[in-house]
This record gives structure tokens, sequence and C-alpha cells, in this order.
């Protein structure tokens, strides 16, 4: 018998399942604690039906920190002590949330599979299109979801700034089943909402961030600024609607634009992640938001010289 810190509470147990069954909770596992990572830990917090932890496959040994949520609503602020542990806790999690960049998800797939329990729900949360793909290479497909946020947050470090709660999809990757797991998670998240049309969530939230995203960066504001510019929100769905109909997404322009509208009303103090991107002057996501629409409208014949010209300036700044 040894005594283990395990979740901010010191416990006698022989290993970690042990553990697992004297804390009644399922355990979800969040890799990529950024922005999205920790908010999502807060919403699961306060929900209560979770315990969560972080892993980060780039570190050796666990290690413990003290993290913090300022809340939009209360302006209150929550603290507490997490555990930050490396990939080969992933075997000892009921659900895996994956809430990194999308360039980093191929490694973080390369990372975690050798260690994964078969049975235990991955969901992938992150923008964009193409990292989708990665996630198939996980062999348990039908344990394999996707998730589409409208949430917003900027961290520094272990502090989270909630800065706007929107909706959030989750559904299957291809085969998976709404398991009791799953829905816990989704109802733990202010309106999570299960969804089989996931890919339809993922274009309508492509077409946002493909406005929101680059047009924030270029002019470094905050998301509400760009509803001052109807002009921009206009042309760029009207050019990527066509783009979006031959990817299977039926919706009309009108209603695509009035989702980035709510979108960056309900996060309008948020910078958003590309604008935080280049303010920092990291890797950003912009490939796989403007970048896979100029590759598929060039495939479709469709021109695209407003995104085009914004996909461009962003590459030379
Ligand atoms: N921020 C927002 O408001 C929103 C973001 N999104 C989307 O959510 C996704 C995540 O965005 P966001 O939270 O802003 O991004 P962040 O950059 O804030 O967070 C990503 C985190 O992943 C960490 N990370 C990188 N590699 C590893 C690894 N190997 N193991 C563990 N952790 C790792 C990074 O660590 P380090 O910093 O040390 O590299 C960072 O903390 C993106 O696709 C984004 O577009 C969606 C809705 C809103
Ligand atoms: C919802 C939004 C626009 C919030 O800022 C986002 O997805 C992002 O910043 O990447």
């Amino acid at each position: 018998m040894k005594t283990i810190r395990y979740h901010g509470n010191i416990r006698k147990a022989n290993n970690r399942a042990d553990l697992k069954k004297l804390h009644g909770k399922p355990v979800a596992c969040i890799i990529g604690a950024g922005s999205i990572g920790q908010l999502t830990a807060e919403l699961l917090r306060r929900k209560g039906l979770f315990k969560t932890c972080f892993i980060d496959t780039r570190i050796k040994k666990e290690k413990r920190v003290t993290c913090s949520c300022e809340s939009i609503n209360s302006g209150t602020t929550y603290r507490c002590s997490k555990g930050v542990y490396p990939e080969s806790f992933v075997k000892a999690a009921d659900l895996i949330i994956i809430t990194v960049k999308a360039f980093s998800v191929a490694k973080i797939i390369r990372d975690i599979a050798p260690h994964l329990n078969r049975k235990t729900p991955v969901i992938l949360m992150v923008n964009g299109f193409g990292a989708q793909e990665e996630l198939k290479k996980l062999t348990h497909e039908n344990r394999l979801y996707l998730a589409s946020t409208s949430n917003g947050a900027t961290h520094k470090k272990y502090s989270v700034f909630e800065k706007g709660l929107g909706t959030t999809y989750v559904g299957p990757l291809k085969h998976a089943k709404e398991t009791e797991v799953i829905r816990y998670f989704v109802k733990s998240l202010p309106s999570g909402t299960y969804t089989d049309a996931i890919y339809d969530e993922l274009l309508r939230k492509l077409a946002v961030n493909a406005v929101i995203n680059p047009v924030t960066a270029i002019r470094n504001c905050v998301n509400a600024e760009i509803l001052r510019d109807p002009e921009i929100i206009k042309n760029i769905i009207t050019e990527i609607t066509p783009v979006l109909r031959k990817l299977g997404l039926n919706d009309s322009s009108e209603s695509l634009q009035r989702r980035v509208e709510t979108v960056a009303a309900n996060t309008g103090t948020n910078y958003s992640s590309m604008q935080q991107d280049y303010y920092y002057g990291r890797l950003s996501e912009i490939d796989y938001i403007l970048g896979i629409l100029i590759k598929k409208a060039k495939i479709y014949g469709i021109k695209t010289p407003c995104i085009d010209n914004l996909y461009q300036k962003l590459k030379n700044m």
C-alpha cells in the first residue's frame, strides 16, 4: 500500500486503478492545457460529473500546478490544484479530450496511441479542417468523437479567462455511439449538444473561423470589432458558401453570416485564437482554416479573391 497524491487528494491505494475506484467519478484527461483545455476543465468541474487532469506528452514526470479560472458572468476566480501527467497516464482515463492546435494533433495521436485503452472514448476539439483525418489513425474507431465549440477563452500559463460561452457540439467521427460517458460530457457543457451531423457543425464553425480569426488577427482586435464591418463579413461568407456547399453543407450565406455575427457578439471581448497566435508570434492555424478553403475552392474551380488576399496578408505578417 502506498500513498499517492491524486487530483489534489492524498489517498492510500495499491495503484491508480484502485484510486479511481475510491474516487467514484470518471476521470477526464485533457490533452492541451491552453485556453480551451483549461476552460473545459473548469466547465467540467462546475457540473461535478468528472474529475479532470491534464496530459502533456512532452513531460516525463508528473507535476502539480495551481490553476485559476476567471468567470465571465460572476467575475469570480476559482482556484484549484491539478495534476499534469505524461502520456502513459492515458491508460487510466475514462475520457480523453484533445484541445491542442490543429498542427499539434498528429504528434499527440502518435504519442498516446501505444498507451491507449481501446475502450476509452477520445474527443477531438479543434478548429479548422484537416486534423480530424489524424484521429482516424487511432485504431478503435468506434470510440472516436469530434467536437466543435464556440466558447471563447484566453489564458496565461495556468490562469484562464472565460470570455464567452456558446454551444459545443459533439458527434461521432464515424461509427461511435453516444455512450454514457459522452452523455455526461455533453451534459457538463453549457449548451452542450450531441449530433450525428457533426461534420455540418464543423463546416459551420469553419465559416465562423474563416471570418473572425483572420480579420481579428490582421486588425489586432477583439471579436466584437468585426461587427463594425458588415461588408468584410458578407464578402468572405459569399465567397466561401459555394465551397462549403461542395463539401456537403447546404446553409445559405445569410444564415452563415448570422452565425458569424452571433459568435462575434457572444465572444465579443475575446481575442480570437488566431489573433493571439499572431500577437505572441506563435504558429497559427491559418492553413487549417483559410488554407483548406482555398485548396478546396481550386479543386472545384471556384474563384476566391477575398480570402486569397487575407491568406497572403497573414502569411506575410
Ligand atoms: N481560444 C479560443 O477562444 C478558442 C479556440 N478554439 C480552438 O481550440 C483549439 C485549442 O485552442 P487554444 O486553447 O486557444 O490553443 P492554445 O494554444 O491556448 O492551447 C493549446 C495547448 O496545447 C499545448 N500543447 C502543445 N503540444 C502539446 C503536447 N504534446 N502535449 C500536451 N499539450 C500540448 C500547448 O502548450 P504550449 O503553449 O506550451 O505549447 C497549449 O497549452 C484550437 O483548434 C482553436 O482554434 C475553439 C474555440 C475558441
Ligand atoms: C469562437 C472563436 C471565434 C472564439 O474566439 C474561436 O473559435 C477562436 O478564437 O478560434
